[in-house]
């Protein structure tokens, strides 16, 4: 649906998006990640036509936003970083206006800002102008607009962005509701954001693209992939002795302490080659009678993967 070829974008000399290609499929929901500046919204603004890439093509449906930006702009709908809207018009004006530029007429414009509204959930501040609107309503009119024309694409240029956990958790739930029957393409500093909603991450950096893949995928590239937390009473044991032999597992590789206390000891055990170590521990763990407080494994950390790529690039 979405097909993103050696997409590239020079402000004078400087070069923020470099060479970017990908293709996003129905159903997908594409979650941008990258540090500031990486070049993120500056794609966006590509594929929406806003901006005139360098270089490269943006094909939607098989339109190319170039040489089609009608055709390509009606299948998509986008929320812009910091969902910009009139601010001394009410919502239902602004919604109105919005169904007026995109065409929408008589029954079929009643139905459309009726389902929008009753979507979003716009229906208590509908006649209060945007200006005075909380940043969580602001942001709904913003995806309203978005949405208005049920568009087959949506680009959301960090959706949740400013939000309360609430508010988060509310949009994250209507991205996920849409997902089905359109692509998405969000962009988003917020790791945890990923897990939530994204079926597929694209990590970018210095306008490149750095890894693509489901979250999973690029969770196990993380050094706590199948690693184990492992706490355990401490009692009569001797910290150096259960150092000694949860080293000694064949599978376990390195081991990290947590905690050394008087009650407790606590330990991050690392696999070799990322196999699944946990049955080998619990093995231990009965041999040796250790009474656990906790053990679970980890599927492993986006935030460090995110960290790892990113500052090599930085380098
Ligand atoms: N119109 C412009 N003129 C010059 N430089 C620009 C312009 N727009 C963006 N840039 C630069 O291009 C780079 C990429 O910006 P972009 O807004 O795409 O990054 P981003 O990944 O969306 O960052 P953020 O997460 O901070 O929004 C930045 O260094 C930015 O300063």
């Amino acid at each position: 649906m979405v097909d993103i070829q050696h997409l590239t974008k020079h402000f004078g000399t400087f070069t923020a998006v470099d060479d970017i290609s990908f293709q996003v499929k129905r159903g997908e929901v594409l979650g941008f990640l990258g540090p500031n500046g990486a070049g993120k919204s500056t794609t966006m603004k590509m594929i929406t036509g806003f901006l005139t890439p360098s270089a490269g093509t943006v094909l939607v449906a098989g339109d190319d936003i170039l040489k089609k930006p009608l055709a390509v702009k009606r299948r998509i709908g986008y929320l812009p970083e910091g969902a910009p809207a009139y601010p001394d018009m009410t919502p239902l004006d602004f919604l109105n206006f919005i169904a007026d530029i995109r065409g929408l007429k008589g029954e079929k414009k009643r139905n459309r800002i009726d389902e929008t509204i009753a979507r979003v959930n716009l229906d208590g501040v509908l006649h209060q102008t945007i200006d005075t609107l909380s940043k969580g309503f602001k942001r709904r009119v913003g995806l309203a607009q978005a949405i208005l024309h049920d568009p087959e694409v949506l680009i959301l240029d960090e959706p949740t962005d400013g939000l309360d956990p609430n508010q988060k958790h509310e949009v994250r739930g209507l991205i996920k509701a849409m997902a089905q029957e359109k692509v998405i393409i969000l962009s988003t500093h917020i790791l945890e954001e990923v897990d939530a909603v994204c079926s597929r991450a694209v990590i970018i950096a210095r306008g490149k693209i750095l890894a693509d893949g489901v979250p999973e995928a690029l969770e196990a590239k993380s050094r706590y992939h199948n690693a184990i937390t492992l706490t355990l009473q401490k009692n009569q044991l001797q910290a150096d002795t259960v150092r000694n032999l949860l080293l000694s597992i064949a599978t376990v590789k390195t081991l990290e302490p947590l905690a050394e206390t008087d009650s407790v000891l606590s330990y991050q055990l690392f696999p070799k080659d990322n196999q699944t170590i946990l049955a080998d521990v619990s093995h231990k763990v009965r041999e040796q009678q250790w009474i656990v407080e906790e053990m679970h494994a980890e599927k492993g950390r986006l935030d460090e993967v995110f960290r790892q790529i990113t500052t090599v690039t930085n380098q």
